[in-house]
């Protein structure tokens, strides 16, 4: 074994679910040479109103050239998620314990909520949303901050065979249309709004919107069901900061969308947009309905839910997950990744939007009859030390959070970490893109204090579970390799012409074989599924990301290889930035780029070229990043717009990205540019640089 590897803490593989490198060898190669037995073993501990076949367990093709790509597990067996996650952990007797504990943006707002309660409310909601026409099978789009009720949301369209898709609350309302015209959502759920840090966001208004343009894309959203958040926080009722429009990202709205005030307090107002006949109170819909609700018993590949996530053309794929193996295989990984034991008390950072928050904030921990925290909040407020003293207050055991954050709260030092007591910890997680070996070391040493095992966690929105990832107690660690494959998954490194690479090498990271989590088609799209994820080589699931083996084969995963990029753990492609910006009037061309970040990890920079007879000023380099804000979201902010009289293309017209990159760098070591059609441009555009990017 070579240098810099770290050991599990002795105490931590003693009670560890998986003990040693033997062991997980063992059951690694169990999981992939006895499939069907691995995984009914595992499905025996869930409820089946119709049993699978274990002769008919599941089946699979990846190869477009023999026929449609497809994967199934369990077809034929009928089960329900959220009966597993809450009836069936109640009717165990765990109705009393804790399923989450909120703690929100304002650490004088926190809440907490039991199974048995959790699963009143979903059936109360599932209620809601029938006595609204949602039927099986049915959409329905939930943009919502970090609060209960959108796990209530989920849970019940799960209940009653609905698709949930979320749509995370930081995308901006064209993102919103987009998707919810896409996927024809029946209804929205959202909130009337929520503090983030000092900021108040009004989720209701840019909610408004949406379904106003989603009406330009040819659909129309007939119900949406507004919690009411905003009058519960301590901080509304004790300032005056953020009502009446102050302080807040107000959305300018027609003059002609009537409007609801909410009383705060004696003094303050907060005005809600309001369609009646469309929009209606959480709380009024919940006041009317029965608190039980049969659940729909669906089919194992019947559909969960779809996450729309960015597509390196453009337009967004709509991820969908069916029923049976992502339960298995978010419980399964949940269970293993995290040594989760009873007792335990676990957060997972994460925002609900993402995979994340699914598969590792609601799906896998109540799956397993977990503790969990729902954190509203951001690790900056009211102070650097925030993440710390939640860990603090709940005694957190496990906590998974993502590089950008951590890399942004080392920039404060020790300091606000030694203000609080973090030994509870055991496991710490790591998610969204390679973690850096400095961020690493920090992590481990200052907030692990050098006992806790790192779960380096690599998976995607696709594979609906982690599928590279060290066992805490387990794997010996080397920082910045995600390591080993979880159960039942086996990677594969493919060179450019398709050919495996054995050992130590580098290439494509692929599979040729599915997991029960995997996603199973593109919403509405199978041929684009085929064609993005399958087509590239026959036979292979392609990632999209590098990898490479070391001589101890520990993978390490190196990045995109394709026109994708990651900005705080943020997936987005090139293309989408580079079609908002030409669809500026003054904008003729745009390559985007990313450039590394010290905390954001990578960042935009983008290249403009005007039309002819503009001329390029910082005005329409504002216009242009206020555009990407709009259309995308704020978190997609360029961190830098460039002037490019003419981008470097060859004789072709394609676009010398490589270049682009390194003068985004400002490295002069360009490397062969002789194809080019003019190389000139190669020294003019290092000549515009802005000066202090
Ligand atoms: C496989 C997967 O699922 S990947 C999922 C894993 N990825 C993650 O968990 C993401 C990790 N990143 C983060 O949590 C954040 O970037 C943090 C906490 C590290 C930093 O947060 P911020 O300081 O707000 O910076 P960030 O770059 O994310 O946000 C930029 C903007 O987006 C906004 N934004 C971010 N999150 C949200 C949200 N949940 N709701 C609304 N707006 C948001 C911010 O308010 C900010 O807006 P501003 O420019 O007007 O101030």
């Amino acid at each position: 074994m070579s240098k810099n590897v770290y050991l599990p803490y002795a105490a931590t593989s003693e009670k560890a679910h998986i003990k040693s490198m033997v062991q997980y060898r063992k059951m690694h190669n169990k999981s992939l040479e006895s499939t069907e037995q691995f995984w009914s073993e595992i499905a025996s501990q869930f409820h089946w109103e119709t049993p699978y076949d274990i002769n008919n367990f599941y089946s699979y093709n990846f190869d477009v050239t023999k026929g449609p790509v497809q994967v199934k597990w369990m077809e034929g067996a009928t089960t329900n998620v959220c009966y597993n996650l809450l009836d069936k952990n109640v009717r165990n007797g765990m109705g009393d314990k804790v399923a989450f504990y909120w703690e929100g943006n304002d650490p004088e707002d926190y809440s907490k909520i039991t199974y048995k309660k959790l699963l009143e409310e979903v059936c109360r909601f599932s209620n809601v949303l029938k006595s609204k026409g949602v039927v099986k099978g049915d959409r329905v789009a939930i943009y919502m901050p970090m609060v209960f009720e959108i796990v209530i949301a989920m849970l019940s369209c799960a209940r009653i065979g609905a698709v949930h898709s979320i749509v995370f609350a930081g995308f901006s309302s064209d993102s919103l249309a987009e998707r919810m015209a896409d996927c024809k959502c029946k209804v929205l759920v959202t909130a009337d709004s929520v503090y983030r840090g000092d900021k108040l966001l009004n989720i209701k208004s840019l909610c408004d919107i949406a379904m106003d343009k989603a009406k330009n894309f040819g659909h129309e959203v007939s119900t949406c069901i507004v919690v009411r958040h905003l009058p519960r926080l301590y901080r509304s009722m004790n300032t005056s900061n953020g009502t009446n429009g102050s302080n807040s990202d107000i959305i300018d709205l027609h003059s002609d969308v009537p409007i609801l005030n909410i009383t705060l307090n004696d003094n303050l107002t907060f005005s809600v947009p309001w369609t009646d006949g469309r929009d209606y109170w959480w709380h009024d819909e919940m006041d009317d309905v029965e608190p039980s609700c049969y659940p729909v018993w669906v089919s194992a590949e019947d559909p969960l839910f779809m996450l729309y996530t960015s597509g390196s053309t453009g337009k967004p794929k709509g991820v969908l997950h069916t029923t049976g193996g992502y339960l298995l295989y978010a419980a399964t990984t949940f269970k293993y990744v995290f040594d989760y034991h009873p007792g335990d008390i676990y957060w997972c950072t994460a925002d609900i939007g993402w995979i994340t928050g699914h598969s590792y904030v609601v799906y896998g921990p109540l799956a397993n009859g977990a503790t969990s925290v729902i954190f509203e909040g951001t690790p900056f407020y009211p102070d650097n030390g925030r993440y710390w003293s939640v860990i603090e207050k709940y005694k957190v055991t496990q906590f998974y959070t993502a590089p950008t954050a951590i890399r942004a709260l080392m920039k404060f030092g020790e300091e606000p970490v030694k203000k609080h007591n973090v030994d509870s910890l055991k496991v710490l997680g790591s998610v969204g893109e390679p973690i850096n070996p400095e961020a690493w070391l920090w992590y481990y040493q200052n907030i692990g204090k050098e006992r806790c095992s790192i779960a380096d966690t690599f998976w995607q929105t696709e594979t609906g579970g982690h599928v590279i990832t060290p066992l805490p107690g387990c794997t010996p660690m080397k920082p910045g390799s995600a390591s080993f494959p979880f159960f039942g998954v086996k990677p594969i490194l493919l060179d450019e012409s398709g050919k495996e690479i054995e050992g130590v090498g580098e290439g494509y990271l692929v599979f040729n074989k599915p997991w029960p989590g995997i996603m199973r088609t593109l919403f509405g799209n199978h041929e684009r599924f085929q064609s993005v994820y399958f087509s590239k080589f026959p036979g292979y699931y392609c990632t999209g990301d590098g990898a490479r083996r070391d001589e101890d084969g520990y993978f390490w995963v190196t990045g995109r290889v394709d026109d994708m990029l990651n900005v705080s753990g943020h997936l987005m492609s090139t293309a989408e930035v580079e079609s908002v910006l030409t669809e500026h009037p003054d904008v003729s061309e745009a390559a985007v780029v990313s450039r590394p970040h010290p905390i954001k990890g990578e960042c935009l920079y983008c290249f403009v070229t005007p039309n002819h007879g503009v001329t390029f000023t910082p005005k329409l380099s504002s216009e242009l990043v206020k555009k990407v804000r709009e259309s995308i979201g704020p978190f997609a902010m360029p961190d830098v717009i460039q002037h490019a009289p003419g981008l470097p293309k060859t004789r072709s017209g394609k676009i010398m990205r490589r270049v682009l990159r390194k003068v985004a760098v400002n490295d002069r070591e360009v490397g062969d540019i002789s194809t080019l059609a003019d190389e000139h441009i190669v020294e003019e555009l290092f000549k515009n640089r802005p000066e202090k990017s």
